[in-house]
């Protein structure tokens, strides 16, 4: 069943077209992505109340750069359209677009208001200035007819325009990212006031519409599902399970690179809540073996993400053949690995479950969370009643202790670094610091540097401790720990494992940094 009440979100490739998605959720809207190459299929399908046209790499004022079907505009119904989205609309209904000639504006800018607008009814004021976030090299120079702007900023003489009888409206900033500090409300204020939306969608009708999706994708179909006791693949785990019950065997590969007693614990956690079937593997062997002498994270990654793929065709044979196999892969690793639409985003890393995969594969893919966020996962998690050790678990990743070891990953250097971990992250649970922080793990470096211990010297490994506070992953700070807790846990490190004599603590934010160190 088509929702009655919904956005489509026209997709010209920008990195945050799903942070528009999950504007439009927040207000309790449903919503879809379309590539604007799908655009007007998904169009006829939906029938949607309302259109969001998205940001994007390419320049209006180029040849064949990215069109919105023209027949949306006549559509009658209000349309949105952000940086890219605003400029196509223009250059579309009669305006003009040109590159910049100060080489536009990036990061935080104020607007200020000129006229009211149905866009921000009730939010902002005239004469009012709001922080917004800009990424734009080209601007609007000639608005359409109908048109007339109603908030300047310095760069952007059409920060904010609006054609209120036709209800389009077109934005030079970013609204969907947290820098916008009143953008969630600006989308919300578009889809329930603007589009006339009621706002009751909730992740409960998510859970249906999933059900409905995995239902009518695997039929009959046999599912093995990668459990990794992580919270993204338990949540599908038992949404996959409600969906199509025993048709679904889960597998948990243990790969020799995971922390200090999770196999077991994850195994028993996992057997004691769920009658769901659950296989634990032992392929320590297999891992291990074939990461010896690779040192390029990329290359790390590819072995690891075909290395999953080998051990899930061959439990699946086991079992008389599966056609489907089930991850728990979520937004941020999609958009890291590639973009979602196969537009023209760039790849910070591969991850194992998504740029990681082999070219060629014999299951098909079920991704039931492929468009969500770690904290509407957990939100989601809630709903289908998992338990807070699974909901409130930090996140760690598939490649596990692989991609903590820069350089050779060797048995003995994943013993090392398994023994600090516990550590660490003992300390943080005995300090009530474990659901403050998003995700606490070690690094241990390629580096040996000297040291003293009972009157010898030393020459071991250095450490790098990482807390970080996030609330999706796709941004991150370093969690600021109390005073005298580092200096605790690097004592009790050194003292405590061999081969390590120095620890370090790592203050990199993302970006410029990542989470992980590869
Ligand atoms: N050891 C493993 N055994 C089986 N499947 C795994 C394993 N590690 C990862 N996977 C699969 O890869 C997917 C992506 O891993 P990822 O770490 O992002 O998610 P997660 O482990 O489920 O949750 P979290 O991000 O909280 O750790 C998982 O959802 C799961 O399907
Ligand atoms: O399952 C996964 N497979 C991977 O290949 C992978 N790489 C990073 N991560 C996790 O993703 C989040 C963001 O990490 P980065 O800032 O390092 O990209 C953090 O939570 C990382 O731990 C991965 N998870
Ligand atoms: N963020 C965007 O949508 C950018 C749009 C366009 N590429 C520009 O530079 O102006
Ligand atoms: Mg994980």
């Amino acid at each position: 069943m088509e929702h009655p009440d919904s956005i489509l979100i026209v997709d010209f490739g920008s990195q945050v077209t799903q942070l528009i998605a999950r504007r439009v959720r927040e207000a309790g809207v449903y919503s879809e992505i379309a590539p604007f190459q799908s655009a007007a299929a998904a169009f006829e399908r939906m029938q949607p109340k309302g259109i969001i046209l998205s940001g994007g790499p390419a320049s209006v004022t180029t040849e064949n750069s990215p069109r919105v079907p023209q027949h949306f505009f006549e559509a009658g119904i209000p349309i949105l359209g952000i940086c890219y989205g605003q400029q196509v609309m223009s250059a579309q209904l009669g305006g003009n677009v040109i590159v910049s000639g100060d080489g536009g504006e990036f990061g935080s800018a104020f607007v200020e208001v000129k006229s009211p607008c149905a866009l921000f009814d009730g939010l902002w004021a005239e004469g009012e200035r709001h922080q917004v976030w800009m990424s734009h090299g080209d601007k609007v120079d000639a608005i359409p007819p109908g048109f007339t702007p109603v908030a300047v900023s310095t760069g952007a003489p059409y920060a904010i325009v609006a054609d209120e009888a036709r209800r389009f409206y077109g934005v030079q900033f970013h609204p969907e990212v947290v820098h916008t500090p009143d953008g969630g409300k600006l989308i919300a204020n578009f889809a329930r006031h603007v589009c006339g939306l009621s706002g009751d969608w909730t992740m409960a009708e998510f859970r249906e519409t999933k059900i409905a999706e995995i239902r009518a994708q695997v039929g009959k179909g046999r599912v093995i599902c990668g459990l990794s006791g992580g919270v993204d693949s338990a949540v599908a785990a038992v949404l996959i399970h409600e969906a199509i019950g025993e048709q679904l065997t889960c597998v948990y590969v243990d790969h020799g690179l995971m922390r200090a007693g999770e196999s077991e614990q994850v195994v028993s956690l996992f057997r004691g809540a769920y009658n769901i079937p659950l296989i634990h593997v032992n392929v320590e062997e297999l891992f291990l073996s074939g990461l010896a002498g690779i040192t390029d994270p990329e290359l790390k990654r590819k072995f690891i993400g075909k290395t999953f793929i080998d051990v899930f065709d061959a439990e699946a044979k086991k079992l008389g053949g599966a056609e489907f196999l089930a991850q728990g892969t979520l937004y941020p690793d999609v958009i890291e690995s590639v973009s979602f639409t196969g537009g023209p985003s760039v790849t910070i890393k591969s991850h194992h479950n998504v740029g990681g995969l082999p070219e060629r594969m014999n299951m098909k893919l079920v991704e039931p969370l492929r468009e969500l966020f770690k904290d509407e996962v957990r939100a989601l998690g809630r709903e289908l009643g998992l338990p807070e050790i699974f909901v409130g678990r930090h996140p760690f990743p598939g490649p596990g202790l692989a991609i903590r070891i820069p350089g050779e990953v060797t048995k003995e250097r994943c013993d090392i670094l398994r023994k600090a971990d516990a550590i660490y992250l003992e300390e943080i649970r005995n300090a009530g610091l474990y659901d403050t922080i998003w995700q606490a793990f070690a690094v241990l470096l390629p580096v040996r540097s000297v040291g003293v211990m009972g009157d010898g010297r030393t020459y071991d490994n250095v450490l790098a401790l990482r807390a970080v506070t996030s609330t999706d992953g796709m941004t991150a700070q370093a969690f600021q720990f109390p005073g005298d807790f580092l200096p605790r846990v690097a004592t009790r490190i050194i003292n405590e494992v061999k081969g390590i004599n120095r620890v370090t603590y790592d203050y990199t934010s993302k970006p410029p940094g990542t989470i992980e160190w590869e």
